[in-house]
Order: C-alpha cells, then structure tokens, then sequence
C-alpha cells in the first residue's frame, strides 16, 4: 500500500497501477475523513470487491466546518488508519494536507441549490457545510478521478447532494450509496461516537429505537406524520437527547411530507452531550390490504 501526500504522488502510484485497472472496473475512490470504522470499510470492501485498484482518501475538510470547536475535536488517528486501510486491501491511502488541497489564491466554491442544502444538515450546520463538502468532493474526484466513489447511506442527504452535483456537471464517475453500519443495539457507527461518554453512548441507543418504533407503526398501517412524531420525540427525549430535527421528508426532493403514503426518508439528529448523532430510515408505505397475499 502506498500513501500519498499530493496530487502529483497519488497520480504518479496511480499510473503505475492503471494498466491493470482495465481488468475490473478501474479505481474505485472511498472519501473519508479517517478514524476509520466499520462503516468506512465496509465502503472499502465495496470497492475492493468492484475494482482493480482502491483510492481511499484521508481528509478532516475544514471548509465544511462552521464551528472551529467541532474541527478541533475531529477525532483523527493515522497511524491506525493506515493500519485498517493496510489490512482492507486499499492500495493507496490518499491523506493531503489543507495548504495541498486548498493552496493560497484558492477561490472556487461548488455549490448545490439551497432546496437541497439549506435543510435538515445544512439549516443546523449552517449553509457553508454542504459547499464544503461538494467543494471537496469535486476535488477529490478531480484528482483522483475515479470510476466509482463509494457514500454512506448515514450521511444521506451528503448522497444525495454528490449525486445531484455529479449529475449536473456531468463528472465521469458512477456514485455507489453502501448501507449504515450499525452497533449491536442499533447505533449507527460514527467517528463522533468515540467521544460519547458510558451514559451518553447508552442513551444513544434511542436514536435508532425511535427510528424503529417509527417503521413498526408504519407497517401497522400509520402513516400520518402527527402520528408517528411525537412517540419518536417522547423516545429522544426520555433518553435525554435533545432532538435537532426529525423530518419526513421526499428521498429525493427533501419536500417535507404530511404522511408516509409514497417512499419517505425520516431523518433525525439529536444530541448526546457534546456529539451529534444522526441517522435516518427509507420508509415505505405498508401494501394494500390483500396484495402479496396468495
Ligand atoms: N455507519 C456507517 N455506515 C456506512 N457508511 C458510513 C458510516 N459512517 C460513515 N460512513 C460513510 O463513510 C464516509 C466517510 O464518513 P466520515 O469520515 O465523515 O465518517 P463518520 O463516521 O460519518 O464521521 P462523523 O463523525 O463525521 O459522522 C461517508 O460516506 C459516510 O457516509
Ligand atoms: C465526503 C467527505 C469525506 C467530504 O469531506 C465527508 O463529508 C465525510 O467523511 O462524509
Ligand atoms: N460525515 C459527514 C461529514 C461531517 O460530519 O462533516
């Protein structure tokens, strides 16, 4: 495995291995911004099983951070991420620094329409974090340039927002969505996790059971929005977690919806001490009565 600090490197470990990106599907690239987890490799393993060389990139971006406390308190350990991306089977870790990414004279923001990054994240971490991250993105693509980048499905509405922005600049890269990686009971894991203490960790269990008590009562055939709020409120907060938002919202449009009667993503965030924890479901609405049955 070799590790790149610019441009220049990753292309130049890159060339050497592009000729065998012929065979399978070229270079697949998985964005993170390390203290790697089960989540990330199972986006590692995604790409591993998909293409001939893994790019994966090892970034805290601070353009998509509007509180310099929560950039200071990025969980970062590289030492340890090398060793994961080592053992994964990634073949080059990409890790620049900011100067590298961002050099003096840099003044190019990419930015997605607010219908889609003004809410849910965008409205609490403010209108910066989604340019932040689309900047970043674009870029990495740019350098990287990839045939497949690899997103969790946690940071949905981050999907979503790469999605958009590929499709509209028409960048040749394919975008795979992979599934949440969850905790025993649930918890979605999170580099922010490590900074949960024992009690705030526990009460960090009833993000996911909300989610749950919230698809149970839609497959019961409940579908009203008034509904199926204020049980999953009433979890968050006997937990002791203050909800920021939990929303019905259209997967793809990010239109607030009254009821569950078509495909609908809830999301939430709520805070547990000093970490924000979000997570978020694909409803569907439960079928006709009859349908499916012999
Ligand atoms: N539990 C998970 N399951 C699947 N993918 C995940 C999971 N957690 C993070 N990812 C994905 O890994 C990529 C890198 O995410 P990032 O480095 O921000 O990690 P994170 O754990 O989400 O950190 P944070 O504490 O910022 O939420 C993103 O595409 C993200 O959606
Ligand atoms: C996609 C990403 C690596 C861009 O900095 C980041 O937002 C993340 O880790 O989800
Ligand atoms: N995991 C999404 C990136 C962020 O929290 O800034």
């Amino acid at each position: 495995m070799r590790i790149a600090r610019t441009a220049a490197e990753l292309h130049e470990h890159l060339s050497a291995m592009r000729p065998r990106s012929g065979e399978a599907d070229g270079v697949g690239l998985v964005p993170t911004m390390g203290a790697l987890h089960e989540g990330h490799l199972s986006l590692i393993r995604a790409a591993r099983a998909a293409h001939a060389a893994v790019v994966l990139s090892i970034f805290v971006n601070p353009k998509q951070f509007d509180d310099g406390g929560d950039l200071a308190a990025y969980p970062r350990d590289e030492e340890q991420d090398i060793a994961l991306a080592r053992a994964a089977g990634v073949d080059v870790v990409f890790a620049p620094s900011a100067d590298e990414m961002y050099p003096s004279g840099f003044a190019t923001t990419v930015s997605v329409h607010p219908r889609l990054t003004g809410v849910l994240e965008g409205a609490v971490r403010g209108a910066g974090h989604f340019d932040g991250v689309a900047t970043v993105v674009c870029k990495l693509l740019a350098i990287a340039r990839p045939d497949a980048a690899y997103f969790g499905e946690k940071d949905f509405q981050q999907l979503l927002v790469v999605r958009r922005m590929v499709e509209d600049l028409a960048l040749p890269v394919r975008i795979v969505g992979c599934p949440t990686v969850r905790e025993a009971d649930g918890l979605a894991r999170s580099s922010r996790n490590a900074r949960l203490s024992p009690e705030q960790r526990a009460a960090a269990a009833a993000v996911p059971q909300a989610l749950n008590g919230i698809a149970d009562a839609v497959g019961r055939g409940v579908v009203g929005v008034s509904e199926l709020r204020p049980p999953a409120l009433e979890t968050l907060e006997r937990a002791g977690l203050a909800c920021e938002y939990l929303a019905f919202v259209h997967p793809e449009t990010l239109v607030p919806v009254d009821a569950v009667d078509g495909p609908t993503v809830c999301a939430v965030a709520a805070e547990a001490g000093p970490v924000r924890l979000i997570d978020n479901l694909l409803l569907n609405p439960p079928a006709p009565e009859g349908i499916g049955h012999a």
